[in-house]
């Protein structure tokens, strides 16, 4: 992917090249070359079985590439380390409500890493959580088990989860299935505000093409198979200034504002 394009100048977030997979003789992944810039705003979209969570679990390393090659921040996937910069929401489960975790213990596992699951947790470990739930509006629920809350308040407390390490790329699995239209749209004007005002880049799996479209655009960039991506850059592609990726997870404060009532 060394093109000598304008938009070289923002970095790659994620390189895709010539990317297969199947499962046993099922093709579903099939020559795939697609690349994510610094603040881009990606919308997959397909039908029912046309590959788009095995691409995503497949660009956060949870099973390998049969053929082709994936970088996150220029490192292949295989060889990536620096997982706390991506924040990853994957399909919306139905929790049983006896499942014991609390809101506070689903947010915290956030930090513990892929290695790490047994570090102890510490003080600062906490205030990143107190600040993630603040952020998203879901303080008061801290203490409640996971699988109490209705479907938007699960969406955000996985939201936290996400967020906690201050990724620079957010992965989200059909973030709003299960969720009613006005919690959506309060979801996802979060997601527009969070990517307009902050140097997070967004990879999104969707049903909601009408949603996607009305921010992305009436066009795929890219069709490849049944699998469509919609692209919307924060900034001109031909703008080379200041790109840096830092931001932290406190620069969000404000959203109990934009979220005020949209959720619950
Ligand atoms: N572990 C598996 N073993 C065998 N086949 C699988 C497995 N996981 C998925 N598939 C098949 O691969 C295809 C792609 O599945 P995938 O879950 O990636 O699609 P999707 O686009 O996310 O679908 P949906 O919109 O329904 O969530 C489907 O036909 C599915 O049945």
């Amino acid at each position: 992917m060394a093109g000598t394009s304008a938009r070289d100048c923002h970095q790659h977030v994620i390189e895709i090249e010539d990317l297969s997979f199947s499962y046993e003789d099922k093709q579903v992944i099939d020559q795939l070359d697609f690349s994510v810039l610094q603040r881009d705003f990606v919308g997959l979209v397909g039908s029912n079985g046309a590959g788009k969570t095995t691409l995503l679990r497949m660009i956060v390393g949870l099973i390998k590439p049969q053929k082709g090659t994936i970088r996150l921040f220029g490192e292949p996937v295989g060889r990536f380390k620096d997982w706390e910069r991506i924040g990853y929401v994957p399909q919306k489960n139905n929790f049983n409500p006896l499942f014991p975790a609390t809101v506070r213990e689903v947010v915290m596992s956030g930090l513990y890493g892929r290695k790490n699951m047994f570090r102890r947790l510490n003080r600062e470990d906490s205030a990143k959580c107190s600040e993630a739930l603040r952020v998203m509006g879901i303080e008061d629920l801290a203490d409640r088990r996971i699988g109490q809350l209705s479907g938007g308040q699960q969406q955000r407390a996985f939201l936290a989860r996400a967020l906690i390490n201050n990724p620079d790329l957010l992965i989200l699995d059909e973030p709003t299935v299960g969720i009613d239209a006005e919690t959506q749209e309060g979801f996802f004007h979060l997601l527009r505000h969070m990517h307009h005002h902050h140097d997070i880049t967004f990879l999104m799996v969707s049903h909601d093409r009408e949603a996607l479209q009305s921010y992305l655009g009436s066009e795929p960039v890219q069709s490849a198979g049944k699998l469509k991506f919609y692209v919307k850059h924060t900034h001109d592609p031909e703008d080379c200034g200041e790109t840096s990726l830092s931001h932290a997870l406190s620069d969000l404060r404000g959203y109990e504002e934009v979220l005020q009532g949209s959720v619950r």
